[in-house]
C-alpha cells in the first residue's frame, strides 16, 4: 500500500527548473494526503498535494503541476494539486496575489504599450488581472485598452473600478481629469492620491496587478513600493545607449528599495518591415541585454518596433487581442517570462533560495 512516505519520495524526481533543486528539498511540498482505495481495484486511492506555487498560468509551475500528477498516476493513485499561494491576508491588497510595476527610468520607451500588451495577453490565459495606471502626469490607459466606463462607488465607500475583456483597470485618469491638474501637485499630494487609488480600490481577488508607472525614479514610485507589497518590478528599455543611464537609474531605485526585479524588456528591438518582413535596428541594438547582464537579471524579451502595436494601441485594442501576428507572438513569450520570474521570486522565497536581482529580504527597505 502506498503511503504519503512513498509519494514525497517519488516527488523528488521533480526539479525546479529555476531554482535548480528538487521540490521536496526545497520545502515546497506543504502537504501530502493519501486515500487508499478499495483494494479489488474498482475505486483508485488518491493522493492530494499541496504546494507552494506562487504564479497561477506560469508555464513552469505547470508543467511541474503535470510532472508531480505523473508520479502520482505511476503509483496508481488518482492525483490532485493543489497550489498553496502565500497569505495575503495581512497585506494591504488582501485579495491581490502579484504586484507588477512595469517602470523606466526614461520616457517614452513603451511602459504602457508594455503593461496593457501584458495585461491582455495574461487575461487570455484566465488569470484575473488588474492593471493600475499610476502615471499622474499623462494617464493614457484607459484609451489605449479601449475602456470607457468609469468606476462606481460600492455601500462601503470603496471604489469599484471599470472591467473589460478580462482586466480589471483603474486610472490616475478617474481622479484626475476633473478636479485636479496634474502639473500642479506636488509630491505630498501625489502620495496621497496614489495611495487612494493602492488602497481605496476594492480589486477583488486578482492573481496579477500590473503598475504602469509614470517615468523616473520619484514620488509615485517611492509610494508605490510603501502601499502595496511588490512581488517584483519588470524594467522596459530601449536598445539605445542613449537611454540606458535613466534606465539604470530605474533599477538601481528597485535594488535599493529591496524589490525585486522580475527582469528588463527591450523595447523597439528592431523595426520589423510590414512589406518585406526583414528586421532593421534603427535604435542599434543589445541595449537591454547590456542593462540584464549589468544587473544580473534576465532579458525577459525583446519586442520590435512595429507597426501593428502602435495601431494597435491607437484603435483601443492592444496587439495581444489579436492573439497572433510577430508583435503579439513576443508579448505571449514576455508574459510566459515574467510568469516564471514571479513564480521563482515567490518560490525561492518560500524555499530561502537567493536569486541574482532578488534582495535576500522582503518587503521595501523601511
Ligand atoms: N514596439 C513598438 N512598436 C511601435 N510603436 C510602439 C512600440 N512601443 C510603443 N510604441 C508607440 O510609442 C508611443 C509611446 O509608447 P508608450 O506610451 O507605451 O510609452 P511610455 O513609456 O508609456 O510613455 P510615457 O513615458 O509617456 O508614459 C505610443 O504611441 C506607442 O503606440
Amino acid at each position: 500500500m502506498v503511503d504519503e512516505d512513498q509519494v514525497r519520495d517519488r516527488l523528488r524526481s521533480v526539479e525546479d527548473p529555476a531554482l535548480g533543486s528538487d521540490i521536496v528539498s526545497l520545502g515546497l511540498i506543504d502537504d501530502i494526503d493519501v486515500a487508499v482505495g478499495d483494494g479489488d481495484g474498482d475505486e483508485k486511492g488518491t493522493a492530494a498535494v499541496s504546494v507552494s506555487f506562487g504564479a497561477p498560468y506560469a508555464p513552469d509551475e505547470m508543467d511541474m503541476g503535470d510532472r508531480i500528477r505523473e508520479e502520482i498516476e505511476d503509483l496508481g493513485l488518482e492525483p490532485t494539486v493543489s497550489p498553496e499561494q502565500p497569505a495575503t491576508t495581512d497585506s494591504p491588497l488582501p485579495g491581490v496575489r502579484n504586484v507588477v510595476p512595469i517602470a523606466s527610468g526614461k520616457g517614452g520607451v513603451g511602459k504602457t504599450t508594455v503593461a496593457t500588451n501584458l495585461a491582455t495577453a495574461l487575461a487570455r490565459t484566465g488569470a484575473r488581472v488588474g492593471l493600475l495606471d499610476a502615471d499622474i502626469y499623462g494617464p493614457n490607459v484607459p484609451g489605449m485598452i479601449g475602456i470607457e466606463a468609469q468606476p462606481g462607488m460600492s455601500p462601503e465607500g470603496d471604489i469599484v473600478p471599470p472591467e473589460a475583456d478580462g482586466i480589471t483597470l483603474m486610472s490616475m485618469a478617474f481622479l484626475t481629469e476633473e478636479e485636479t491638474d496634474p502639473a500642479m501637485l506636488r509630491g505630498p499630494m501625489i502620495d496621497k492620491l496614489l495611495g487612494q487609488l493602492i488602497r481605496e480600490t476594492d480589486w477583488g481577488e486578482l492573481d496579477y496587478l500590473l503598475v504602469d508607472l509614470p517615468p523616473g525614479t520619484g514620488d509615485e514610485q517611492l509610494t508605490l513600493m510603501q502601499h502595496a507589497p511588490v512581488t517584483g518590478a519588470v524594467v522596459v528599455t530601449t536598445p539605445e545607449d542613449i537611454a540606458l543611464e535613466d534606465v539604470r537609474k530605474g533599477v538601481r531605485m528597485f535594488i535599493d528599495q529591496n524589490v525585486p526585479v522580475l527582469g528588463v524588456v527591450e523595447n523597439m528591438s528592431a523595426y520589423r518591415c510590414p512589406s518585406c518582413g526583414d528586421q532593421h535596428d534603427l535604435y542599434g541594438t543589445g541595449g537591454g541585454q547590456r542593462i540584464a547582464d549589468e544587473f544580473d537579471v534576465p532579458l525577459l524579451a525583446e519586442i520590435p518596433m512595429d507597426p501593428a502595436i502602435r495601431a494597435g494601441s491607437d484603435a483601443d485594442e492592444p496587439v495581444t487581442a489579436l492573439k497572433e501576428g510577430p508583435a503579439a507572438d513576443r508579448f505571449i513569450e514576455l508574459q510566459d517570462t515574467v510568469l516564471n520570474r514571479v513564480g521563482a521570486v515567490n518560490r525561492g522565497a518560500v524555499a530561502d533560495v537567493d536569486l541574482e536581482g532578488v534582495p535576500p529580504t522582503d518587503g521595501p527597505a523601511e
